[in-house]
């Protein structure tokens, strides 16, 4: 009989990329999830009885051919494989009809798993233990530090996207925000060091952004990760999530009243960010982490401050957070065999039972952080930022310099000097081959829009007037430039417009109609109007189709395609086309 996750991680990691299936070799069974750019179900493998997620690739508009970030997803999870990283079994593929649907439907194939961490949250039955939640987080630090080691962001770390199943197994999944880091990975005892080069600032759900982010720094490393891990923590024990802003400065607002307002010596360098005007009034709390979470012991404190710290440099990284003490206090991380079984919980089902057919509006100003200083110290023992050990362990104070520094704009593929390369992956990991010495990276991915260099050869790029075009005059609400830019290099021009030749001729530059839409929405502050304000289901709000419109790609994608879509198209009708999609799909059964 066919069990809920039968196909285990374990035995996934070891099983292979098969290729691809017809959809029709699996039997659909029920919609586990919607988000911006895929729709997952639960479906039965006809063959095996087995039980896989199915995540479809939604194509809002047809003409704008494979959305990036699923190619970004599927090229990245085909090469990864850890026990706590989401394993791609297969693509499946439903071929077009005679109904006048031109192109075929993808699915990615991937264990099922029982839960995601905000369903699991959202359910009222399921109560949590602190030793469950330290093996839950002990896991989480497990697939980041293996993400990081081999040059990975994520960049959309959020409780939605962690999965778990009812065998205590906790799984990092959708990768459709991540990318190479082209950096020196992080170095036990040093922090999550410094970037060289500049990435797109648009990423991230809002409510698990880092300050940093917020502030627009484009030089980020692993560390934004590790903050969104640090948000996560805390919503294990408050079961919401901890740091709901209504807009991104809202969001920087609620985080300084959290963990201090930044100063030189808590975040060095935070004035001269981009987006440094917007915050300067906010004063100088001095935060109130310490009474936030009473119910953390000193050590579970210290971890999350250290998770949390303004200073992305000096950010703990995963290797450091796995051996952090509070997983050696009592009460012991919890055995993965012995964390209770749940009925199935996912974001959507918990939506559903709620009757809310639209996302959740975000918490209301301030409503769940602010209010009471209390920043300092008010645990029994020593201040958590003592703590150390004799052994190999985390030690906060000693960084140690940042790597070589590398040349700008430079895409030397041979590995840099301070390019630590990763040990050989034990037995059952598989390491993407940039780890392995061929080192393809650069071209490996698609850029998102504004990021990165072409991967296409001879694909001509527009916007790289020299100019630096980071927008809103060094405020928040004025929207992060996009990363690299042509070649990489973002001063020489963050705005990334393919154009594609279609045999007519090549085509106009959308730049000036691009300039004309940035300044409207500059003028707006847009970032935090009312045209950005839409939740990303009940979880923050998704940045990543930011990207695409800002950089003004003329394949759009995510929200800000499917607005346009909007416009030839109304809503209630593709809601009626996706349900007929749906409808035909589960019609196979
Ligand atoms: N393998 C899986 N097993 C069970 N549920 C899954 C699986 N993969 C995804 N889901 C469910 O579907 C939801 C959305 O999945 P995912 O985040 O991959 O899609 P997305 O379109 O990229 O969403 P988002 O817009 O939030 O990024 C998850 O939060 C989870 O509830």
């Amino acid at each position: 009989m066919a069990t809920s996750s039968n196909a285990t991680p374990q035995q996934s990691t070891q099983r292979r990329f098969k290729g691809c299936a017809k959809i029709g070799d699996y039997e659909m069974m029920q919609k586990l999830g919607e988000g911006t750019f895929g729709e997952v179900h639960k479906a039965r493998q006809r063959a095996t009885g087995s039980i896989f997620a199915l995540k479809k690739i939604l194509m809002h508009n047809e003409k704008d051919g494979f959305p990036i970030t699923a190619l970004r997803e599927i090229k990245l999870l085909k090469m990864l494989s850890h026990d706590n990283v989401l394993k791609l079994e297969e693509m499946a593929v439903e071929r077009p009809k005679a109904e006048g649907r031109k192109r075929a439907i993808l699915y990615m194939v991937t264990p099922y798993m029982d839960h995601d961490l905000s369903g699991l949250l959202d359910n009222p039955d399921v109560k949590f233990q602190e030793a469950q939640i330290k093996c839950y987080m002990l896991q989480l630090f497990k697939g980041l530090r293996y993400l990081h080691d081999n040059h990975i962001l994520h960049r959309d770390m959020k409780a939605a996207n962690l999965l778990i199943n009812n065998r205590g197994r906790l799984q990092i999944a959708d990768f459709g925000l991540a990318r190479h880091y082209d950096e020196p990975v992080p170095q036990r005892g040093k922090g999550n060091g410094e970037a060289r080069r500049e990435y797109t600032t648009l990423v991230v759900t809002r409510w698990y952004r880092p300050p940093e982010l917020l502030l627009q720094l484009r030089r980020y490393t692993p560390a934004i990760d590790m903050w969104g891990a640090g948000c996560v923590f805390g919503e294990m024990f408050k079961r919401k999530p901890i740091l709901a802003g209504q807009s991104d400065v809202h969001q920087a607002q609620i985080i300084f009243e959290l963990i201090g307002a930044p100063n030189e010596q808590s975040m060095p360098g935070w004035n001269d960010l981009p987006g440094a005007e917007s915050v300067r009034s906010f004063g100088t709390s001095t935060g109130n982490i310490a009474a936030r979470f009473r119910e953390l012991s000193p050590t579970g404190l210290s971890l999350i401050k250290d998770l949390m710290r303004l200073d992305w440099r000096k950010r703990i990284n995963a290797i450091d957070a796995i051996d952090h003490p509070y997983f050696r206090e009592n009460p012991k991380p919890m055995r993965e065999e012995d964390i209770p079984h749940f009925a199935d919980s996912h974001e959507l089902d918990r939506r559903n039972a709620r009757g809310q057919k639209q996302a959740l509006p975000p918490a209301p100003a301030g409503g769940t952080v602010g209010g009471g200083p209390s920043g300092e110290w008010t645990g029994s023992g020593p201040p958590p930022h003592t703590w150390q050990n004799g052994e190999r362990r985390y030690v906060p104070q000693d960084r140690g310099p940042p790597g070589a520094e590398r040349p700008r704009g430079g895409y030397d593929r041979r590995p840099p000097p301070y390019d630590h390369r990763p040990a050989p992956p034990p037995p059952g990991e598989r390491r993407p081959n940039w780890g392995n010495g061929a080192d393809n990276r650069q071209g490996y991915f698609p850029p998102l829009p504004g990021e990165g260099r072409h991967p296409l050869p001879n694909v001509p790029r527009y916007g790289a007037d020299g100019g630096d075009r980071r927008r809103g005059g060094g405020g928040i609400g004025g929207g992060g430039g996009g990363g690299g830019g042509v070649g990489g290099d973002a001063a020489a021009g963050d705005v990334y417009i393919p154009s594609y030749n279609d045999g007519h001729g090549p085509r106009r530059s959308r730049e000036p109609e691009i300039r004309q839409r940035r300044g409207s929405r500059d003028s707006g502050n847009s970032r935090d109007g009312p045209t950005d304000e839409r939740p990303d289901r009940n979880r923050g709000y998704r940045d990543r189709d930011r990207d695409g419109e800002r950089a003004g790609d003329s394949r759009n994608f995510g929200r800000d395609r499917r607005e346009g879509r909007t416009r030839s198209r109304s809503p209630e009708r593709r809601d009626r086309n996706r349900d007929n999609r749906n409808d035909d799909i589960y019609r196979r059964r």
